[in-house]
């Protein structure tokens, strides 16, 4: 009989909360920057790793979009999520939607076209060799100006068939959701899903009115609801997804240490929880690491694991189709260990 920890290795997985440019691991950012000639101000892979310990998220952010400037070529997109998809087929994730931040490159005069080449040509060779299939989240930035994600979401246009949806991150105090109203309308005008950060260092007020005026279908993290009791009782009615990501809230402070995640909590309150890894190169581990460290701290069983995995594949936005493949592969498997 398989112990836990095999169980969730090698059960069939679903993330629905991974930004790209999070997964640019230190070795990557070293080998970028020397092809790009562009000096980082980190004399080794050890030293840049020191350097990620964070108070708060907005340090975690400064070092984020530094990290992030390496990336100048279509070339380099795709190996940055290249390298991400090996990751999904090492740890047995199947499916992965995965956000990205053109602001963070077309403000550096990198063109959007560059981007989302690169992260295709990548999407398709991941489904095609790896059997990893993947959708794409075209974040704003929510430190930028309401005019800027305008901008975004017209430069994108050409490419519309490339992403699945539009979602809302960065610095989450000083910039609520309303900010970002108009251009979420839009993107729903043009038949795009919406999904938005709340609820992370924000209040839980963020959480509401991103579902309310955002008219969003997940919530990232989502954590903070917790502080408002009909809030809760009503995204558990709704069963609406919060893509948690428990290394990131560790690592950024958002709780003292895994042991006090508010997680099991969710759980026993309805909530369509989802364990996600966020930025798996700057937070310690990728979904696999974030589920075995929790399945462990929580002693959760077998069947907990799978209804988690269910629940990622029923709040993703793969086809009909795939999530029917998805969910029957995942019942087999715990059938199987059963
Ligand atoms: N955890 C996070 N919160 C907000 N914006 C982000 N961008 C990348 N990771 C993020
Ligand atoms: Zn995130």
């Amino acid at each position: 009989m398989l112990n836990i920890k095999q169980f969730v290795k090698n059960i069939p997985k679903v993330e629905l909360h991974l930004h790209i440019e999070g997964s640019l691991e230190p070795e990557l950012m070293f080998s970028l920057a020397e092809r790009n000639a562009i000096s980082l101000p980190y004399s080794s892979v050890e030293q840049l790793k020191q350097a990620y310990q964070f108070n708060n998220l907005q340090e975690f952010l400064d070092l984020y979009y530094q990290g992030a400037e390496v990336l100048q070529t279509e070339q380099d997109f795709f190996d940055l999520a290249w390298a991400y998809y090996q990751t999904c087929q090492r740890d047995n994730v199947l499916h992965t939607e995965i956000f990205f931040d053109p602001q963070t490159h077309t403000e550096r005069g990198i063109d959007i076209g560059t981007v989302i080449k690169g992260l295709m040509r990548a999407k398709q060779q991941a489904y095609q060799q790896l059997g990893v299939s993947s959708e794409y989240i075209l974040c704003f930035l929510r430190h930028l100006s309401e005019e800027s994600a305008i901008q975004t979401l017209k430069a994108a246009k050409p490419y519309l068939s490339d992403i699945v949806g539009v979602g809302l991150d960065s610095s989450e105090q000083g910039h609520p959701p309303e900010k970002f109203q108009r251009v979420f309308a839009m993107a729903k005008q043009l038949g795009l899903e919406r999904v938005a950060h709340a609820g992370e260092e924000g209040p839980a007020a963020n959480v509401k009115n991103a579902w309310q005026l955002l008219d969003v279908s997940r919530i990232d993290h989502g954590v903070r609801c917790l502080e408002d009791e009909e809030l809760v009782a009503q995204l558990a009615e709704a069963q609406i997804p919060l893509t948690v990501c428990p290394f990131s809230n560790v690592k950024l402070k958002v709780v003292s240490n895994l042991s006090e995640h508010p997680l099991p909590d969710m759980l026993s309150k309805g909530l369509a929880v989802t364990i996600n890894s966020d930025d798996p190169a700057y937070f310690g581990g990728y979904l696999l690491a974030n589920l075995e460290a929790c399945a462990e701290t929580f002693a959760w069983t077998a069947q907990q694991i799978a209804d988690l995995c269910l629940t990622a594949v029923q709040a993703s936005y793969a086809s009909e189709t795939r999530k029917r493949e998805l969910s029957q592969l995942i019942d087999n498997y715990l059938a199987e260990f059963n």
